[in-house]
């Protein structure tokens, strides 16, 4: 029987605290404005976050324990990604995410026997503990004082909903199933996300990817961000942002990061008369297994999944949405049956 490792459920490093010491390095030569940035540029013109050989050790040693066992990994990424505006971060540009679309994903990837690497926004919603978040219910409304009002204890009519999320935290816990790696800006998202794909490549196809984060689209070079708060004297008083395109990293992560796995990614729109194409353009642009295409004012009833064959919604009727039902019960399964799927082909192909 492989001994559980005692690697953290909860990461060890914290990422809220800005990177200080990759202050203004004007040895950093200005990135080509005028040219694509190239992906391999970034990794090599940015110094990696200062935790990531922490991270590294984490995940290869929980990477490790399931490979033994034969068990599926996901890794679920979730929350938005933030562009710091000085290296002190005061002022960021943050990208729209509450987590809840990882979160709940991760629970049902997890009571579907797999084992799950959530690398998540720090402090974004959980999964288990999602349920009973500050930011949704404050926890201490599901408290109550015991009748002597010597102790603290569940209100009634909490216990059972909450004995069953707590059951399935604990069995997640104890088995090691679920690595909780953060993130807070799209460079400590990049290096690690790469980092923890080059290492999940020894699970080949028993691999997907589960791509729910709001990525960065541009992003303030090293060569150009200010140590300290901007004053606005400095600045006259404007502050004009020149930022450069993030690095379309699906294409690395697809071609090259992790070829054998089955990537699906999230497609975020605001308007629906192009989620589809835009969906389409990004399936045929990066070549990889599925795009989900979401509306922010509709992703929590309603979704469309985007494959070369075509395309197919995936709608929580009236009564799923009175009984509050999650549409990640729904996608999640049908992602896991598209894996078998497309493990049954890569073996048939002989890899
Ligand atoms: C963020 C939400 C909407 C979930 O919301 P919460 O439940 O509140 O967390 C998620 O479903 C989603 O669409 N995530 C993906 C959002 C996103 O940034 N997608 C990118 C594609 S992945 S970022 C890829 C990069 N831009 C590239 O092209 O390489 C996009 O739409 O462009």
């Amino acid at each position: 029987m492989t001994e559980t490792p005692t690697s953290p459920m909860l990461s060890r490093v914290h990422t809220s605290a800005p990177d200080t010491d990759s202050a203004i390095d004007r040895t950093i030569p200005e990135f080509p404005a005028a040219t694509p940035i190239d992906e391999d540029n970034y990794f090599r013109l940015h110094k990696p976050p200062p935790y990531l050989s922490q991270i590294s050790r984490d995940v290869a040693e929980f990477i490790n324990f399931h490979h033994k066992q034969n068990r599926k990994v996901a890794l679920v990424t979730s929350g938005g990604t933030t562009v710091p505006l000085e290296n002190n971060t005061v002022r960021f540009i943050d990208n729209f995410s509450a987590g809840t679309r990882g979160a709940t994903s991760a629970e049902y990837f997890l009571e579907n026997s797999y084992a799950v690497i959530f690398l998540h926004r720090e402090f974004s919603l959980l999964p288990y503990s999602r349920h009973y978040s500050h930011t949704t219910n404050c926890f201490l409304d599901y408290l109550a004082e015991s009748p002597d009002g010597t102790k603290v204890e569940v209100d009634d009519k909490f216990q059972k909903k909450m004995l069953v999320v707590l059951k399935k935290y604990r069995y997640a816990k104890d088995q090691n199933l679920l690595l909780m790696v953060p993130f807070t800006t799209v460079h400590q998202y990049l290096f690690t996300l790469k980092l923890i794909a080059q290492e999940m490549s020894v699970i080949g196809y028993d691999a997907v990817f589960f791509l729910a984060a709001a990525v960065s689209d541009f992003f303030l070079p090293s060569s150009r961000i200010p140590q300290h708060k901007i004053q606005s004297k400095e600045v006259g008083g404007k502050l004009v942002v020149d930022l450069e395109p993030v690095p379309k990293f699906l294409r690395r992560l697809v071609d090259s990061w992790a070829p054998i796995a089955m990537i699906v990614s999230f497609k975020l729109e605001t308007d629906d008369s192009i989620l589809i194409d835009k969906a389409r353009a990004a399936l045929k642009r990066y070549n990889h297994q599925l795009v989900i295409g979401n509306l922010l004012q509709t992703r929590k009833k309603q979704v469309v999944f985007v494959t070369p064959e075509g395309e197919r919604w995936v709608k929580l009727t009236p009564p799923q949405i009175k009984n509050r039902i999650d549409i990640e019960s729904i996608l999640v399964p049908e992602i896991i049956s598209m894996h078998g799927d497309w493990i049954q082909s890569r073996k048939e192909i002989g890899l």
